[in-house]
């Protein structure tokens, strides 16, 4: 019966497609790709060369504020929708349009999704799951339905109540594109003349202005990181899908959802690949980190310990510096650079400097050092306990979690949140060994001379616990 549902939803979106001038490569179909847990995608029937236009979608069957605010018959209701921030109005306007009998866009509509597993979603011990994950605090449900109380509660639009405004905002989420308002060259869509030419000429720094859209068709794609192989093109009158390489008969059509690590892919679009892992990030809080040159004796070496105005006095030189973030990220190493960003190395640096050195520094505004002479062992002695603490925070061991995936017993939510948390805690694994190789001069460090002898920063609780890895500290 569900079956059938679906095919007949299929079908009529087809329709729908073609009588809103939708042009489709004969060479590409629309599939039923739920054995493989991916909903609805499109897939090559033939070959593709590089740049061959898949299919291409008239601006009017575009869903967004230009084509549907004018389908609104109040003016008050169109006015505030106009003065809400984009993703909103995009939320009331299909809303509005989903109630309508004679809704231009109801069949379209009719195969976006009734559930998704994005973690606005989730339950809390589904999100417990997470862990120590920093995308926990990201989902931000709480202040989603703050967003709808302000803005869309007083519309008074038909059904609309928080799991509706929950459910449209996500679908706006995981599938609408940003597109550019006019096309490209134009004004108002009319040809190019000599003036905008010299104006598009000198303002290339700025940013064209953009109109939050629902792309028919072109939100059918999914993707898979590094395999996508065709592009939204919005340079001509019609938007244009097409092939950014050769795709050959077979191969599904995947759009590029950007270098996503695997957190925020599952709070956005609610599924995560092995692909994606190549973008997992681990997030240090900066306050964390400040806080235990504050009172973090039990870990660091209380010699290294700042008190308020010393602390307060060396922030201000990172901001000075324009290194100093609310948090860090780490990654895997690759061709673009290592695991720990310079700037959090550039923080330790500023932190841990000795007193004439930072007086020096502060006074004389030389440069901070190149990435090679902040590789020094004090910083990834310092580093290795902060990542260390960092990894604790996480209920279970990287190990615990890999024997978890070799069951067979994990329900999906649950089994994609295992895989983030493990993501990340390799990420702090490789980090912490980046960290273990620093060797360059503690010369300026507070504290240098006894940490080259491997006494001042303390060896942390798990350090000894775990006889397997190299002792630097013992
Ligand atoms: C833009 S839509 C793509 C069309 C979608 N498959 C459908 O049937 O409506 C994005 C959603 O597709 C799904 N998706 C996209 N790529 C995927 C993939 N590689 N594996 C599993 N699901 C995927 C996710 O549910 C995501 O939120």
């Amino acid at each position: 019966m569900e079956a059938d549902d679906f095919q007949i939803k299929t079908d009529a979106f087809l329709t729908w497609l073609s009588e809103a001038g939708i042009r489709m490569s004969p060479k590409m179909q629309l599939r039923d790709l739920r054995s493989e847990s991916r909903g609805r995608g499109a897939v090559a029937t033939d070959d593709f060369e590089e740049d061959e236009i898949v299919f291409s979608i008239p601006r009017s069957a575009v869903l967004n504020i230009a084509t549907a605010l004018p389908g609104i018959p109040t003016d008050g209701i169109r006015k505030a929708i106009l003065s809400m921030p984009s993703w909103l109005a995009l939320t009331a306007l299909i809303i509005s349009e989903g109630v309508k009998k004679d809704s231009q866009w109801a069949p379209y509509l009719a195969v976006l999704p009734q559930q998704l597993d994005s973690l606005v979603f989730w339950s809390d011990p589904e999100i417990r799951e997470l862990q120590a994950s920093a995308v926990v605090n990201k989902i931000e449900k709480a202040k989603a339905e703050g967003m709808f109380a302000k803005h869309l509660s007083p519309l008074r639009l038909e059904n609309c109540d928080n799991e509706l405004c929950h459910r449209v905002a996500s679908i706006i989420m995981a599938y609408a594109f940003d597109i550019p308002e006019k096309v490209p060259g134009t004004t108002n869509g009319d040809a190019p003349n000599e003036e905008d030419e010299d104006e598009l000429v000198s303002d290339d720094e700025v940013d064209e202005p953009t109109v939050l859209s629902m792309i028919p068709l072109a939100d059918m794609l999914n993707a898979d990181a590094e395999r996508n192989n065709v592009r939204l093109c919005c340079d001509s009158e019609d938007l244009e899908m097409r092939s950014i390489r050769p795709i050959t008969s077979g191969e599904e059509l995947f759009n590029d959802y950007g270098s996503l690590p695997r957190s925020d892919l599952l709070r956005r679009y609610g599924y995560i690949t092995n692909e994606y892992s190549i973008y997992d990030v681990v997030e240090v809080s900066t306050e964390h980190l400040i806080s235990l040159f504050r009172n973090g004796g039990q870990y660091l070496d209380p010699n290294l310990l700042l008190d308020g105005r010393d602390l307060d006095k060396r922030v201000e030189l990172c901001q000075r510096e324009d290194i100093y973030d609310l948090s860090y990220d780490l990654k895997h190493s690759d061709s673009d650079g290592p695991s720990i960003p310079d700037e959090l190395l550039a923080l330790l640096f500023i932190l841990l400097l000795n007193e004439e050195s930072l007086a020096n520094f502060s006074s004389s505004h030389i440069h901070l050092p190149s990435r090679s002479k902040l590789e020094v062992e004090t910083i990834g002695q310092a580093l290795v306990i902060i990542l260390q603490l960092r990894e604790k925070g996480y209920a279970t061991t990287l190990e615990e979690d890999e024997a978890l995936l070799r069951g067979d017993n994990l329900a999906h939510r649950i089994r994609m949140a295992v895989e983030v948390r493990l993501g990340e805690k390799r990420v702090l694994r490789e980090a912490i060994q980046e960290a273990r190789a620093f060797s360059g001069s503690n010369k300026h460090m507070r504290g240098g001379q006894s940490l080259e002898q491997g006494e001042k920063v303390k060896r942390t609780a798990e350090e000894s616990s775990q006889p397997t890895k190299k002792g630097r500290f013992r």
